[in-house]
Parts: C-alpha cells; structure tokens; sequence
C-alpha cells in the first residue's frame, strides 16, 4: 500500500507548521499541501486526510469544503460547540464514507489528565479548572479547559453532587473565573508558556490536583499522526482522542 497524501491547512502556524514537520517524517504518509491564509484550496484535492489547524471563525468552512470533496479531516481547531459539530454532522450525512476527528487536545498526557479528572470528580465537593496557556492563543477559555468542564459536570450531575459550594458575595466581576457548565474556568496567559492546566479538586481535609502540562508543541504529534492515521477508517464524526486509544 503506498503512503497517505496528506494535506495541511495553517501549514505557516505554529501547529501547522509542526504537523508540516511531524508529516514530512513520517515514512507512512507524504505531504501533498500546505495551505496558508489566503492561499486557495484547490491544491488539496491530491490529498487523501487534511490536517487542519487555523482559528474558530475559519475551521468550518474548511472542513465542509474537504467533506464536499470526500477528503477526510483531522482538525485540532477550537470552538467546536456541540451546535456547530451537529452542523459538521448535517455534512457528513450527504458524504457518508468521509471521516473528521474533531480533537481538542492532541496530547495523551491530556487526554489523561480529562479522564482521571473526569473520574475524580464525583468524590470531591470542591473543583476549579486554571489553564494556562502562550500570549499568543486567540480564545479564552481554552478548548481542553471547556471539554474537561463538561465532562466533570456531566460525572457530577450523574452522581448527584450540586454546584461546589461558594460563599463568595462580594465580586469583583472575573475574579471568580468563568463558569462553564457551573465549574469555575480561569484562565492565564503568560510569555514562556505552551499549554498547561491544572484541575484542582477539594473534600474535607483535602485537596487533589492533576496537572498536565505541555512544553513544546511535539507533544501534540503522536496523537495527530494516530489521527491521520486511523481517520481513513472511521467514517463519521469522531470527537477526541478518546475513541482512538480504546480509552
Ligand atoms: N487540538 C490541539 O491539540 C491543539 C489545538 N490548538 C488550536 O489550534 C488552532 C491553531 O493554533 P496555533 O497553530 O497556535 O495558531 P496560529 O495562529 O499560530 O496558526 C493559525 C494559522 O492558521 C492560518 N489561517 C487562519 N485562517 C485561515 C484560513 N481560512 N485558511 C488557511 N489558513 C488560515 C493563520 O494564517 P495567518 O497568520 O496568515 O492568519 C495561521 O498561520 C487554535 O484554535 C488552537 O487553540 C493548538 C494547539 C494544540
Ligand atoms: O492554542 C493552544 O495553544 C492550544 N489550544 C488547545 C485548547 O484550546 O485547548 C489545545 C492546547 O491547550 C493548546
């Protein structure tokens, strides 16, 4: 079997640059396209799997002109609302062999720290999320900061906890973080930092943090190239990495 054409879209980012890279090395895969902002698409109609990596308000129009094509899609890019991926559903209706990976975080370590959290979180009263992140990052909160929100909720809600417990009456507005799905999200951007996030837990007596942290951004490539690698064969919508680690 020869190797899989990949294209990259946002090959001139800081993550598209790197998939550039991890692309290029792989013996299994040939890089066929690297489309920048501006640059037309229609170089990628050679590639098998597009690897997509630019900014919330650009992702869906380039995953549904690769869908209408029947090219296969992984994409990192945040601001995926449930809404908008029943949208990426709708598309994917009408091309039934095409498969996107829709994944929030590429790292295992990350995808750890949501798991373990997401089981820690219906023995603890108390939790809050911090994620810090590069200056550089367009949105706030992070995508892996509203995931692990999510889940921790959902596992909260289905064990019967109620919200954490919090006194707090006398705000300052922000100082108490954003509530995404009623857990507090803060969020910090400082220079020397790549992708970080700590969920910190507490009970009586008690505290548990899990942290993970992300220094350099070939963290993220083992789990785009898995993607690449495994979205040729799964028709539909994946969303995480979940799915394709048997977690
Ligand atoms: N899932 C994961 O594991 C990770 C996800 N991310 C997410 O990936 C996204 C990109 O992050 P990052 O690489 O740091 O951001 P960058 O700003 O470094 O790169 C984005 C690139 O996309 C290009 N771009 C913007 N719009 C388009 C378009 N319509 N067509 C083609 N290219 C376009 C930009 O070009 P120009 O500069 O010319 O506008 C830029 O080169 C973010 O949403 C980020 O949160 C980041 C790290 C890990
Ligand atoms: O912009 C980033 O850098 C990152 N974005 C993703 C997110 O918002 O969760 C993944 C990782 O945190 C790095």
């Amino acid at each position: 079997m020869g190797a899989t054409r990949v294209g990259v879209i946002g090959a001139r980012g800081r993550m598209g640059a790197e998939a550039v890279r991890a692309v290029t090395a792989a013996d299994d895969l040939e890089l066929v396209a690297q489309i920048g902002s501006g640059d037309p698409l229609d170089a990628l109609t050679d590639a098998q799997v597009v690897v997509e990596f630019t900014r919330p308000d650009a992702v869906l129009d380039n995953v549904r002109w690769c869908v209408e094509r029947g090219l296969h899609v992984v994409t990192g890019t945040t601001g995926f609302t449930e809404e908008r991926l029943d949208t990426v559903r709708g598309w994917l209706a009408s091309a039934p062999e095409v498969g996107v990976a829709v994944v929030p975080n590429f790292a295992l370590g990350a995808v750890l720290m949501m798991r373990f959290a997401e089981t820690a979180a219906r023995y603890f009263e108390s939790v809050e999320i911090v994620e810090l992140h590069h200056p550089q990052k367009v949105d706030a909160p992070s995508g892996t900061a509203r995931l692990t929100a999510e889940r921790i909720s959902a596992a909260r809600a289905s064990a019967g906890l109620g919200a954490p417990p919090d006194a707090t009456t006398d705000l300052v507005a922000g100082a108490r973080g954003a509530a995404i799905a009623g857990i507090p999200v803060h969020s910090v951007r400082a220079r020397g930092l790549v992708a970080h996030q700590e969920v910190l837990f507490g009970a009586a007596g008690e505290t548990l943090t899990i942290r993970h942290d992300s220094f350099d951004r070939t963290s993220f490539m083992p789990g785009v190239l898995l993607a690449v690698r495994k979205v040729t064969n799964r028709p539909g919508l994946t969303v995480g990495l979940d799915p394709l680690l048997d977690l």
